[in-house]
């Protein structure tokens, strides 16, 4: 799995408000309200403990203080343990946090302590992004384009289906592309359809995944990935609408799913 790097978390909250604008011209609402519709929760003041984990590559330098920086945004009280691993997490339940986030180079988890609820990045990130897409205002169909059904990909793809969308999904891993087939009912991208799509959901590794054959003139591209999908030359198109940043929306859907 791609690992953040530090220049990744640059300007965090910066790029949040820039995503944040194209999310509410794009779909009416805000990234708070589409927490709230997704998750039906809302902030309650808890006590965020960020845990520093050591585990494999190590530390993210700005990793914890991004963390801090998105709990503080969403209105909560957060705060980085003095030790990491095992010890940060005892100081964090001696301390009474409620809510716990820390993360591996495999898994990112917020843990409620006191709900015992759980939640994994890919996962909240996959359904968020997905929602965003899903709920473009200029969509003519309730078509979506998914582009990467890895671990992100397919959790979003899973909640579009839910969600009744007519999904159109790509992966060159033919596997992955069988089971979503198999057990979502996607369709296969075809490339040779001229279809083209105003709502499109893409979460893959790579550069420049989106061609000007998948895109309808006005689109939202709604983006996890890193880095960015969308080639330069489409990005310059002022009718499609780009969400894309690396951590806080992702961040915050696991906030909003575990309150
Ligand atoms: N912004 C955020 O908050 C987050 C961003 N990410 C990023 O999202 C991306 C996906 O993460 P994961 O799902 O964990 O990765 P993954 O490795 O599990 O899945 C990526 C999938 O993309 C597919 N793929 C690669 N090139 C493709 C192409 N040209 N067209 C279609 N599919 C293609 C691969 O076959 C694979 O199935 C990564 O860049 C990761 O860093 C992950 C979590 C949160
Ligand atoms: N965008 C959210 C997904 C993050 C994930 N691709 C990643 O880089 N995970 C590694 C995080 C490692 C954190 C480190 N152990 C620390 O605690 O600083």
């Amino acid at each position: 799995m791609a690992l953040l790097t530090p220049e990744d978390l640059e300007d965090l909250l910066n790029k949040l408000r820039q995503s944040n604008e194209t999310i509410k011209a794009s779909t009416g609402k805000g990234i708070t309200e589409i927490c709230e519709d997704v998750y039906g929760t809302r902030p309650a003041s808890q006590k965020v403990a960020i845990v520093p984990i050591t585990a494999g590559n190590g530390v993210i330098g700005n990793f914890s203080s991004s963390l801090l920086a998105i709990t503080e945004y969403f209105g909560l009280e957060g705060y980085i343990t003095e030790h990491p691993d095992i010890t940060g997490y005892h100081q964090a339940v001696s301390d009474g946090a409620d809510i716990l986030l820390m993360a591996d180079d495999h898994m990112f988890i917020a843990h409620n302590l006191k709900s015992r609820k759980i939640a994994a990045n890919h996962i909240c990130t996959g359904v968020i992004y997905s929602e965003i897409a899903s709920r473009f205002i200029h969509a003519g169909s309730k078509d979506v384009l998914v582009i990467g059904l890895g671990r992100v990909g397919y959790a979003g793809t899973e909640h579009l289906v839910k969600k009744g969308f007519n999904v159109y999904a790509y992966d060159p891993n033919t596997e992955f592309m069988e089971k979503a087939i198999e057990e979502l009912g996607v369709n296969a991208y075809d490339s040779a359809d001229p279809k083209k799509f105003s709502m499109v959901f893409e979460a893959t590794p790579n550069a420049n995944t989106i061609s000007e054959g998948m895109i309808a003139e006005r689109c939202l591209v709604s983006t996890p990935g890193i880095p960015c999908a969308l080639p330069p030359e489409l990005a310059e198109n002022g009718d499609i609408d780009l969400v894309m940043e690396p951590l806080v929306i992702g961040a915050a859907a696991m906030l909003y799913s575990v309150f």
